[in-house]
């Protein structure tokens, strides 16, 4: 059941004294939400689950027409259609609306840093793109904690556990745009391909026949990602598909030995006895304190950005330990294309006329899910790694995996995806770029004594000169992709962003300058309570992901990665859940 209040949970009787006897916690989002299912399938277990954030999930069981009023429930559309997930957040009652400190490379600015507020945490305001990684980075993860249950081999059959590969809305054949092979066919969480063709499909493949730079893959999740491929997404029927409409659905919840409470903050975590921390202290919307004690576990699952500030509130670890932040720099490059008048998505956002008719397309009996409203921005992605003769190599390590894991990402769009609104008119193309082997490290840290005061975030971006060279690349493959034979009468030119443009012919100080004032993130941080070995005097968990040197507290969510990977970071967030989980069950 969900409980949006203590007192309706303490009502619910028996369960306290039950829950007493065996009784894990968790916190709500991607990983925390994987957890909570699979901890419950065993029905000697009772667990509850703490999040800070509402739930939409339980908003769309209690509407279930797809037909909304507009006005009223603009927020919880946004959730759920795929288009609209570029107004999920930064800056809405979902986001925790964290920003960071100003950067010293990019200008001083402030940069939004969302988080899902929510049940289903990050996965249920994220843009859905579903990328594992390579096989390298796994067997790299699996290296450095000396643990080979996080290799890629390992993992491979928690993502299949995991994933649920569904047909697009639109039913098309996909056999060319994903290998089944590669993919779970009966997991909790569905995975597809864009249900609503564009002008730009057939552009995009053939760019990946005439230019070698760019070769096309058939699946970015087998383990090799180098390439372009069709994008995967976490969408079912044309609505999104998150940790809370997968792991969290009605028929979980209606587990006697589930229970989730919403809109409860965790402050603490507090020991039950001497370095045993089994009890969570947290507070309710009005702002009352409870604790509660867990007879086997606390688990701790507030993401890479809060599960830092709740050890050091709780006085676990060294208050002045600033944790290692692991980001990965982007930022959008759209360009100006001539397309006829509904050949992009830009015409939803410029008139609301179109909006809502495509929205009522979309929430319609009869046609729900379908339209453009039912499909990602993204449409396809490129993985691409700076050649190993880059002089950039004489001087500075290979900062990949290894020579199939890319240093560089495309992300390609139908319209534009942007930091500012939307143009009022023209159509676009979006090639969004980022670096996915960055070396630059930040850090989050607390300022105060107060649990409830946002974490300071300092992503501390092109700290390394190679994140630069390699943002450089970025920006001239997105060009070069751009200006590719394929697009030759359609894209015009690169748009203008806070007075700044580039060209194919930008010099490297022309794209430093561009970057200082526009980059932002693609919001991937890990490895701010990172594992090690077992007998490591460094990081914060072990392989079993136990908290170093305390009893009764595990910590299952992004934050444990060592390193980031070369990918979208959803899919490994999902994996760690499912890993975790059979790593509890077995200790119990
Ligand atoms: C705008 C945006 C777009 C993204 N797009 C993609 C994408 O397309 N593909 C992709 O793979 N990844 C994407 N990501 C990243 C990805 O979604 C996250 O890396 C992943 O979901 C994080 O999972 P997690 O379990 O570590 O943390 P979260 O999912 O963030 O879960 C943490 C949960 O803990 C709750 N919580 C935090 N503090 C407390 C507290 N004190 N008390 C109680 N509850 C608390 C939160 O409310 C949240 O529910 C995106 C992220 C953002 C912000």
């Amino acid at each position: 059941a969900i409980f949006e209040n203590v007192a309706d949970l303490q009502q619910s009787g028996s369960s306290f004294d039950f829950i007493i006897l065996v009784l894990i916690r968790a916190t709500g989002g991607t990983s925390g939400a994987v957890l909570a299912n699979r901890l419950s399938e065993n029905s000697a277990f009772s667990v509850l689950l703490l999040e800070a954030g509402g739930s939409y999930v339980q908003y769309l069981t209690t509407h279930s027409s797809l037909t909304y009023t507009l006005q009223r429930d603009a927020d919880i559309i946004n959730l759920s259609a795929p288009l609209l997930c570029i107004l999920a957040t930064p800056f809405t009652q979902q986001d925790w609306n964290f920003t960071t400190v100003p950067q010293a490379a990019l200008n001083n600015r402030v940069i939004p840093y969302p988080r899902g507020f929510v049940l289903g945490g990050t996965s249920s305001v994220n843009f859905m793109a579903y990328t594992r990684g390579s096989k390298e980075d796994f067997d790299r993860f699996a290296n450095l904690v000396n643990d080979q249950r996080w290799s890629w081999n390992s993992l491979v059959p928690y993502w299949k556990k995991s994933e649920k590969l569904t047909p697009p809305v639109d039913n098309h054949n996909t056999s060319k745009q994903v290998d089944a092979s590669v993919h779970g066919l009966n997991g909790l969480n569905s995975i597809t391909v864009t249900g609503f063709p564009t002008e730009i499909d057939s552009k995009v493949i053939a760019t990946t026949q005439v230019d070698s730079q760019f070769p096309f893959n058939l699946d970015m999740n087998s383990g090799n990602p180098l390439g372009v491929g069709w994008a995967q997404m976490t969408v079912l029927n044309g609505q999104r598909s998150s940790a809370a409409t997968s792991y969290l659905a009605s028929s979980f919840v209606a587990r006697p030995n589930l229970k989730i409470l919403l809109h409860a903050r965790v402050t603490r975590v507090l020991p039950t006895a001497t370095n045993d921390f089994r009890t969570v202290q947290f507070q309710d919307r009005q702002g009352n304190t409870f604790n509660l004690t867990a007879n086997k576990e606390v688990i701790l699952s507030a993401g890479s950005v809060s599960t830092p500030p709740i050890l050091m509130h709780s006085g676990i670890g060294d208050f002045a330990t600033l944790t290692s932040l692991a980001i990965t720099p982007s930022f959008p490059l759209t360009f100006s294309v001539n397309s006829n008048s509904n050949g992009t998505f830009d015409p939803i956002f410029q008139n609301p006329t179109t909006f809502t008719q495509s929205l009522t397309q979309w929430s319609s009996a009869g046609t729900a899910g379908t339209g453009r409203m039912g499909a990602e921005p993204i449409s396809h992605m490129a993985w691409l790694r700076v050649p190993s003769t880059a002089s950039i190599f004489a001087s500075v390590p290979d900062p990949a995996a290894g020579s199939n894991t890319p240093h560089l990402e495309l992300l390609i769009t139908n319209g534009w995806v942007g930091l500012q609104a939307p143009p009022t008119s023209g159509h676009y193309m979006g090639v969004a770029v980022a670096v996915v082997s960055p070396t630059s490290r930040g850090t989050i840290t607390i300022s105060s004594n107060d649990p409830l005061a946002p974490p300071v975030i300092d992503p501390n971006f092109f700290h390394s000169e190679i994140d630069k060279v390699f943002m450089r690349a970025a920006v001239r493959a997105a060009f070069r992709f751009a200006f590719s034979q394929p697009f030759a009468d359609y894209v015009v030119a690169a748009t203008t962003l806070n007075g700044f443009t580039l060209t194919s012919t930008s010099s490297d100080e022309e794209i430093d300058a561009y970057v200082r004032q526009n980059c932002g993130t693609v919001f991937h941080p890990v490895g701010t309570a990172a594992m090690s070995p077992v007998g490591a005097d460094y990081g914060v968990v072990d392989p079993d992901l136990k908290v170093k040197g305390l009893t009764g507290l595990r910590i299952v969510d992004l934050s444990v990665m060592p390193i980031v990977p070369a990918a979208h970071t959803q899919a490994a967030a999902y994996v760690i859940g499912e890993r975790a989980a059979d790593i509890i069950k077995a200790s119990w």
